[in-house]
């Protein structure tokens, strides 16, 4: 496995390449990653993850410079996974000059959810997806579906831009006890590891309540907002989506069968977890 900095050295290892196989990350890997990389590896092509914070999905009050930075132990994981080559170019090689030119995605989809509590995130992710695209040139690009919108908003960007790339969403990869793998989880306190968990239960509460006919969806919504507030959560959203376009469901749509998505975002402490489940 080679580790690269710089773009030109990557592009003359990938030379000829036809069947590259990508996942981006921004490092701090866990079995999540992993199990990108391990299905990036099944489709034969050389394998390339991307590590890079990227500042630009970030608000000036979050967390970039307390995002945690591990490329050596990174590396160790990646090897036995599957990875050929570990692409980490430093802020100045990815953006030499400030990043005027950006990929804005359609606000329909991407100023909702995540976009609302985090404006101008989409855009951030676009924008270093675009370029990474063009750096990498893969045929294949795995992403996970606990970012359930950031895949999405990517399958978009792939279909009106008529990018040669296939993209694969992998399933969420969680610990025993249910709660999604994640590089913020590291930021929990032993008693906030054990609580974290309310998340995807609260996921379970909107789920169990989505075809119930005799609720209105505001009142699904609030109930399991309201069990999450009461364990001392702060939720951003606790929501049910259409899955074709993540808006909400009408009733007659909810009760008829409508293919449905539960989202959530909620601040535990100093940390803000999300999560999501098909219904
Ligand atoms: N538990 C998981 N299962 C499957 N894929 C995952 C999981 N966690 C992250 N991924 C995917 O890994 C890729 C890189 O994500 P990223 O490096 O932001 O990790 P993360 O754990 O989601 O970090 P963060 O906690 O900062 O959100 C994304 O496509 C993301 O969806
Ligand atoms: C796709 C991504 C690597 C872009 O920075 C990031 O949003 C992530 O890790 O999910
Ligand atoms: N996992 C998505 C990247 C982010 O939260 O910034």
């Amino acid at each position: 496995m080679r580790v690269i900095h710089t773009i030109a050295e990557l592009r003359q290892a990938l030379a000829g390449q036809q069947r590259t196989a990508f996942v981006p990350t921004m490092g701090n890997l866990h079995e999540g990653h992993l199990s990108l990389v391990r299905e990036a590896a099944r489709r034969g092509g050389p394998v390339v993850v991307s590590i890079f914070v990227n500042r630009l999905q970030f608000l000036p009050h979050e967390d970039f410079d307390q995002y945690p930075r591990t490329l050596a132990r990174d590396c160790e994981l990646l090897a036995p996974a599957g990875c050929d080559i570990v692409f980490a170019p430093s802020e100045s090689e990815l953006y030499p000059e400030p990043q005027a030119y950006k990929v804005q995605p359609p606000a329909a989809l991407a100023d909702l959810l995540e976009g609302e509590f985090r404006p101008g995130f989409f855009t951030g992710v676009c924008t270093v997806v675009m370029k990474l695209f063009q750096i990498v040139q893969p045929a294949v690009a795995v992403f996970g579906q606990k970012d359930y919108q950031q895949l999405a908003v990517i399958r978009g960007m792939v279909r009106q831009f008529a990018l040669p790339i296939e993209i694969v969403g992998h399933a969420t990869v969680r610990a025993d006890d249910g709660l999604a793998l994640s590089s913020r989880n590291g930021y929990l306190q032993p008693a906030e590891r054990v609580e974290a968990i309310a998340l995807a239960q609260s996921l379970r509460q909107l789920a169990a309540g989505a075809r119930d006919g005799a609720a209105t969806l505001a009142s699904i919504e609030a109930a399991a907002a309201d069990s999450l507030r009461a364990r001392g959560w702060v939720p951003d959203y606790l929501t049910l989506r259409r899955r074709s376009d993540l808006l909400p469901p009408t009733d007659a749509e909810r009760l008829a069968g409508e293919p449905l998505v539960a989202l959530g975002a909620a601040r535990l402490g100093q940390t803000r977890l999300i999560d999501n489940l098909e219904l």
